[in-house]
């Protein structure tokens, strides 16, 4: 990592299970300040539950995460996107501004600034069911945003839309990550993603996850450096992929 980058959070010796089933083992990282982390790993490994930890909605058996979950205003994009489909993209917006006490004026005006930002604004009064699916990532990502983040946590975005839009949307996500200065933690199985959006690659292992391997990634790679980077990336996961699938093939046969 980058010595001359704060850190924004950490996590130290973290650990957590379902029940008897072992998620993650001892995990230590460093989230940089303003950047954009990317966590790879097997299917199962644990990186959705890391999120979860991170965000406060689960407890770490062992282990501390600093600062502490709900002290830093977090932002939490889905990869179903996680809309009320009986609310407008509006009033879902509405319903998690709820909380955090603003007057009505200030709702509209955040309801305005997110939606200006995502290009949703015509669509404020149309329900999830009436968009596409990189319009409703897109509602996703205006309400993750309303709440003006610390902190945005993205689960796999990109994986429930198709490839053109998913260009159009890392376009307008440089976008909005230079007007608004936030860490990014983004989980995702295409190393394309990371080498598009990260400044950090974080790979864990299979089921229960270690950190495997932590690295800087360039601004830019050209199409030669991709492909010797990806296959390096590999070599690290190829492995922990097999180990993995062992584990599906193990829990789907019991
Ligand atoms: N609420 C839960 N109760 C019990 N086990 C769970 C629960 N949520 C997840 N698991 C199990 O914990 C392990 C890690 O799940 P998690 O969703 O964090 O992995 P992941 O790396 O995000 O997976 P994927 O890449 O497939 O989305 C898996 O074996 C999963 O089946």
């Amino acid at each position: 990592m980058n010595r001359s980058i704060n850190t924004a959070l950490s996590v130290q010796q973290l650990s957590f299970s379902y029940g008897n089933r072992m998620v993650l083992d001892n995990l230590n990282i460093g989230f940089p300040d303003g950047k954009t982390t990317a966590i790879l790993g097997p299917s199962g490994s644990g990186k959705s539950t890391l999120l979860k930890l991170i965000a406060g909605l689960i407890q770490p058996d062992t282990g501390s995460i600093t600062p502490a979950p709900h002290s830093l205003i977090t932002g939490y994009v889905f990869q179903d996107f996680c809309l009320l489909p009986w609310l407008t993209v509006q009033d879902n917006i509405t319903l998690v501004l709820r909380p955090h006490k603003l007057s009505p004026d200030a709702i509209s005006e955040r309801i305005q600034e997110v939606l200006t930002l995502t290009g949703l604004l015509p669509f404020a009064d149309t329900f999830p069911y009436q968009l596409s699916g990189g319009m409703q990532q897109r509602a996703g990502l205006a309400r993750a945003m309303a709440i003006h983040p610390s902190l945005l946590l993205l689960d796999e975005p990109f994986s429930a839309i198709d490839g053109q839009t998913r260009e159009l949307l890392i376009g307008e996500y440089h976008r909005l990550c230079q007007q608004w200065p936030m860490t990014r933690i983004l989980i995702t199985h295409q190393l394309d993603d990371a080498f598009d959006l990260a400044d950090q690659l974080l790979l864990l292992s299979s089921r229960p996850a270690r950190v495997l391997h932590c690295m800087d990634l360039p601004d830019s790679l050209s199409p030669d450096q991709r492909d010797k980077l990806r296959s390096e990336i590999w070599q690290h996961l190829k492995k922990e992929v097999q180990v993995s699938d062992r584990q599906v093939m193990r829990s789907s046969i019991a």
